[in-house]
């Protein structure tokens, strides 16, 4: 009998071998339930394999028999596999956890979900013709018949749908009246009037368009407002015409809908499918299967959209490539972007990573000719970039972390009619509530950490594990009544600035404010129709966002990242600057952003206010190379949690000494430590780094590692988990 080798979703290393009596090649890559244990699970076919293949001893006969293959879908397609296998490899994760992640939970539990396209191009069939011609008793579905045949064919399914009597479409596809018709890529052509390219953004396309259609990482780096997402439209354009589908990758569903609509209006006729975490199951599965079946021309989605399946992949874009959301935190972690990359190099097609402020390993693969570079150095629409300037604050009294000079300039805008926004990267009232008498701080039960004091719902609340309580009256630990709350984040900064311009409308636009996507559509709305005066965001608000009337950029409160311990912080800081300025004077008023900082002679900034990422980067990879960190080597982390954190350490210490025996030439093993932020939700952290300055050892020594430490048993209720190419170390 047939055995099928099936990936299940568990902690475990291994496929499983189960008997299909009916079981064909046809079925790889095919859903599977299949018994396990006491219960049933649901898997992925990632094989066929024969008697001889079966694991040593076990009796091919006594394996156990598949209990339903899902084969109302198509099967997942050879290179789909592939790219699920290298994941797994790379990131050294299960494989069966690999394709829990990138499959759409209704997929995998092998529900039946409709790969029927689900707005097709239909024309008058055979069967049709027929009925028009033979004398019928009249109906309303040979009505509708009657009047499309007035029109000229094809016309989307939507479209008939919204005709009169229109209900009846599913009528006439069933009699075969009306047929699916032939695709023609020519009307996935860009509709509406497209503006001009600028002498830069034409460069760039014309350079991107003669390389072919072949395998290219290109770097578009563009200046905050240079119009790279134009580029990124006439490139899909392109493709589309061509008969090939485009994946455009976006960093988190807070940039999706502004750009979903940019798509559509430009795309009129084209199907596009987006894709991202914030979608009901339904839906989701819904879209990978219009994108699996070839259906779905555009996929616009978050990380996860990488592991769609396209058959017909012609191009893949990724917008802002810098940005960290690219990288699953948790389970199985890989990156996005890196990703995008080794699937254009499979697939055979160009991959655009585009962004003002490229991750330093990206810059540098584009400054050593690995990527191609193009290079868009002023804005689409302003005449300028904003002027970028610090003020000093070391010997100014401030008004709730609000300089004379910030305040005065607001006022400006006020006067002028024009938007501000005051950037502080921290959500709350204030981070944490003391009692100055006896120096009781809100510390979070579970974690290392201070609760966050939310004064509009007058809630303490853990940033990091989200538990909460209610804001206590008076200390709990001595009773003083006067306990205050100390520091500030957007909330008090959003009530100061009411008072001191109770004509304004002032707007917070953080994570607490825009909780669902409604809510943050709501937002983006009422900014874009001049509904907000001033705005006081988090980096939320850095990303992407185009508001013409927005001409000043406050920032307050960056300081304390020019000390982080995290190599990254000083990139991450520059990055989250220019983009959060960048968001100034992009339409024809010009811009300004002022720093509020105790550093103002910080080369940082002194980059910043030239504009000049590259200075920037050449500086920071310089001390990256001599202190031998990314992209001049290669990392990997593994992390260990438990209740105790002798555990942790214990178990991190066994694996050192595992590491140890099998010592590969080229690797440093580096000690065991408890973790910055030690304890999160109730278990303490701790982690252990491994470095090489080449990827081809420091792979083949995870590999080996890896397997040993799935053989190891350890403390009741530890957990661990690698992590490769980590980006907080
Ligand atoms: N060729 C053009 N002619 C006129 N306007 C343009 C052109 N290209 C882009 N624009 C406009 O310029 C503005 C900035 O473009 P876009 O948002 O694409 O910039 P970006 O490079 O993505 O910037 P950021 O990195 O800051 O997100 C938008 O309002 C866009 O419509
Ligand atoms: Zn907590």
């Amino acid at each position: 009998m047939p055995i099928v080798r099936v990936a299940l979703p568990l902690p475990l290393p291994q496929v499983f071998d189960y008997l299909a009596a009916d079981a064909t090649a046809e079925d790889v890559g095919r859903c599977v339930k299949v018994p396990f244990g006491r219960g049933e699970r649901n898997g992925l076919i990632v094989a066929l394999a024969c008697d001889a293949d079966v694991d040593g001893g076990i009796d091919p006969g006594r394996l156990k028999t598949v209990l339903h293959i899902q084969r109302d879908v198509l099967p997942l397609p050879a290179d789909w596999l592939e790219l699920v296998a290298f994941v797994a490899r790379y990131y050294h994760a299960p494989l069966g956890e690999v394709v829990a992640l990138a499959l759409p939970p209704g997929l995998r539990r092998a529900d039946g979900v409709s790969a029927e396209d689900e707005d097709p191009l239909l024309d008058i069939g055979v069967a049709g013709t027929e009925a028009l011609q033979a004398t019928r008793r009249p109906s309303k579905a040979l009505a509708l018949l009657q009047a499309l045949a007035q029109d000229s064919p094809p016309w989307r399914r939507s479209v008939v749908r919204e005709r009169e009597g229109g209900e009846a479409v599913g009528d006439l596809l069933r009699r075969g009246w009306l047929v699916p018709a032939a695709e023609d890529a020519q009307r996935l052509d860009a509709t509406g009037s497209l503006p001009a390219l600028t002498a830069e953004q034409d460069g760039a396309l014309q350079a991107m368009l003669a390389d072919g259609e072949g395998f290219r990482s290109w770097l578009l780096h563009g200046v905050t407002g240079s119009g790279k997402t134009e580029v990124y439209l006439r490139l899909a354009a392109h493709m589309l015409t061509q008969g090939r589908q485009v994946l455009m990758l976006v960093p988190e569903i807070a940039l999706t809908p502004q750009l979903e609509q940019r798509v559509a209006q430009r795309f009129a006729a084209a199907r596009v499918v987006s894709l991202h975490s914030g979608l009901a199951d339904g839906a989701r599965s819904r879209g990978f299967v219009q994108a699996l079946s070839g259906h779905a021309d555009i996929v616009l989605g978050t990380r996860l959209a990488v592991f769609t399946p396209l058959p017909r992949l012609g191009l893949i874009l990724v917008d802002e490539e810098h940005d960290a959301s690219y990288k699953q935190q948790e389970g199985v972690r890989y990156s996005a972007r890196d990703l995008a990359v080794w699937r254009a190099r499979q697939r055979d097609v160009p991959v655009v990573l585009g962004s003002a402020t490229p991750a330093l390993e990206t810059w540098y693969h584009a400054h050593n000719e690995r990527y191609a570079l193009q290079v868009l150095s002023q804005r689409a629409l302003a005449a300028a970039m904003p002027t970028v300037r610090c003020i000093d604050v070391r010997r100014l009294k401030l008004d709730e972390g609000l300089s004379p000079g910030l305040l005065a300039a607001i006022g400006q805008r006020l006067a002028r009619g024009e938007q501000s926004l005051v950037f502080l990267n921290r959500r709350g009232y204030a981070p944490v509530l003391s009692c100055p008498s006896c120096g009781w701080v809100s510390r979070c039960p579970h974690c290392s950490a201070n609760l966050v004091v939310h004064l509009v719902d007058r809630r303490l609340r853990c940033h990091h594990c989200g538990c909460d309580a209610g804001m206590p009256r008076a200390c709990p630990s001595c009773g003083n009544q006067d306990i205050q709350p100390f520091g500030r984040g957007t909330q008090r900064v959003e009530a100061r600035l009411a008072e001191l311009f109770p004509q304004a409308r002032v707007l917070r636009v953080d994570r607490d404010a825009a909780r669902t996507r409604k809510q943050w559509e709501g937002l983006l709305a009422t900014i874009a129709a001049g509904g907000a005066d001033i705005l006081v965001g988090t980096q939320i608000m850095a990303k992407g966002h185009d508001f013409p009337n927005l001409t000043l950029v406050g920032v307050i409160g960056a300081d304390a990242s020019l000390h982080a311990a995290d190599f990254r912080a000083p990139e991450r800081l520059f990055q989250q600057l220019m983009q959060v300025g960048g968001r100034a004077g992009r339409g024809s008023l010009p811009g300004e952003v002022l720093i509020q900082t105790e550093y103002p002679a910080h080369p940082l900034f002194l980059h910043l206010a030239r504009h000049d990422f590259d200075a920037f980067a050449r500086m920071e990879l310089q001390s990256r190379r001599s202190a031998g960190f990314p992209p001049f080597s290669h990392q990997a982390m593994l992390r260990a949690d438990a209740p105790a954190l002798d555990d942790a350490l214990e178990f991190l210490r066994h694996a050192r000494r595992l590491a140890d025996a099998r010592a590969t030439e080229g690797v440093r093993i580096f000690d065991p430590v408890p973790m910055r932020m030690t304890r999160l939700a109730r278990r303490e952290r701790a982690q252990l780094l491994i470095e090489s300055d080449q990827r081809g050892p420091l792979q083949a020594f995870l590999a080996d590692w890896v397997a040993q430490l799935y053989c190891q048993r350890s403390a009741r209720e530890l957990r661990w988990q690698l992590d490769v190419d980590p980006l907080e170390v």
